[in-house]
């Protein structure tokens, strides 16, 4: 093969996937991998350990979600019994239950063959287990509420389980998993593909990956961490503090920002703060944050989505933790819960994102590529903006 053709990429067709999967990919619209997926289906369905790391919005659910499927499918034609095949962790409910929607959309040709479900939601363990006793082929839970069903016993992977998948792994740790982790491991078999997805390649990362892979192929393709200038603008506007809120306002209320806009705050107070302030100026939004259920947090990304609100205002305070503090700090001044499993800026895939405005300035460069991250998705090609009022 020339040089020209090895370039190439790749087109879904090309990578010996079931028909129905083919199918899924054509219906969702995607015309042709991203540049990971190409790099990362192919190994994957070789059956080797991949480490991928991507930059945020490339597509790694999907890398890692097709080959989960592929395999599924082609052990179903030799399988006589029902089992759980694969396992994937996130560190976040709204991921998990966005990883299943993904698996979902995937599999909408064979959702008989391929099951998948979300163990996430905090409901009481005595909910789910029916769901578990049926053996969906696969599950989708964050480590703490996954390693809570193996203790009770309604999850035995030791058996039949051939995939671990682990997204946002620079995440899990810093989100306080590392000892559920650990523990989890006794209750994997000996051998199993590990997968792990991550926009960065963190020490959490490396000892993820010491702990979870075996001889693995690590995929870090070299590409900036942000989208390119062609599908995203960095623009700054200079503003005093007070002078914040009334800007903003103006740049809405002229339609000088126009299309779906996420806002990004610092704290929840301020959260709040914005939307009352807005709302005042008939802009409706809505807010997420992690004192919000984890139900009402995952609406507010459908409504979002849907496109009920054109606006959502955003508190990543969890991003803000400094990763080094692995233990929760008690909290200081509010009272109200926080939910430890709750992400904002990290992973979620709000949907046809225009703009996305720091009106408070990200803490770190990672506070910025994940929020910028949040637009300029995928192949998306149209052009969009990240603003920030410093
Ligand atoms: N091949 C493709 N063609 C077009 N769009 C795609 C393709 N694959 C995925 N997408 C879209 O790209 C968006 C981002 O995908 P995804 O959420 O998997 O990114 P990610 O790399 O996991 O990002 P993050 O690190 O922020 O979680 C989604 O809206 C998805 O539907």
């Amino acid at each position: 093969m020339s040089d020209e053709e090895d370039e190439k990429p790749r087109h879904f067709h090309e990578m010996e996937l079931d028909d129905r999967i083919l199918k899924a990919i054509a219906k969702l619209g995607w015309l042709q991998p991203t540049m990971i997926q190409e790099k990362a289906i192919p190994l994957l369905l070789e059956g080797k350990d991949v480490l991928v790391r991507a930059r945020t919005g490339s597509g790694k659910t999907a890398a890692f979600a097709i080959p989960v499927i592929q395999r599924i499918l082609c052990s179903k034609k030799l399988a006589t019994e029902q089992a759980i095949k694969a396992l994937i962790l996130a560190p976040s409910k709204e991921l998990c239950h966005q990883i299943c929607g993904v698996v979902k959309d995937l599999t909408y040709k064979c959702s008989r063959e391929v099951r998948c479900i979300d163990i996430a939601p905090q409901v009481d363990l005595s909910v789910q287990k029916p769901l578990l006793v049926e053996k969906p082929d696969i599950v989708v839970g964050t480590p703490a509420r996954t390693l809570q069903h193996l203790k009770a016993g309604n999850l035995n992977l030791k058996k039949s389980l051939e995939m671990v998948v682990v997204d946002e792994a620079d995440l899990v740790f810093s989100f306080g998993y590392e000892d559920e982790i650990k523990e989890l491991m006794g209750y994997m078999p000996k051998i199993y593909q590990a997968i792990l997805a991550s926009a960065t390649l963190s020490n959490d990362v490396k000892n993820l990956k010491s702990l979870i892979l075996h001889n693995p192929v690590t995929l870090k393709l070299e590409e900036p961490d942000l989208a390119p200038a062609s599908q995203l603008t960095h623009y700054h506007l200079y503003a005093e503090e007070m002078d914040k809120a009334a800007i903003l306002c103006s740049l809405l209320k002229l339609h000088l920002i126009r299309g779906k806009t996420i806002i990004f705050v610092n704290t929840v107070d301020k959260c709040y703060k914005i939307k009352l302030f807005l709302e005042q100026f008939a802009i409706p939004t809505c807010v997420l944050n992690s004192e919000l259920p984890a139900a009402i947090r995952c609406h507010s990304v459908n409504q979002f989505n849907q496109g009920i609100y054109d606006i959502i205002v955003a508190s990543d305070e969890k991003s803000l933790e400094d990763p080094g503090t692995k233990k929760e700090e008690p909290a200081k001044k509010s009272k109200r819960k926080k939910d430890k499993e709750s992400g904002v800026s990290r992973g979620i895939d709000f949907q046809c994102v225009a703009n996305v405005i720091n009106f408070d300035f990200p803490q770190d460069t990672q506070a910025y590529i994940h929020r910028a991250g949040r637009t300029a998705r995928g192949n998306n090609q149209v052009r969009t903006c990240f603003y920030i009022l410093c």
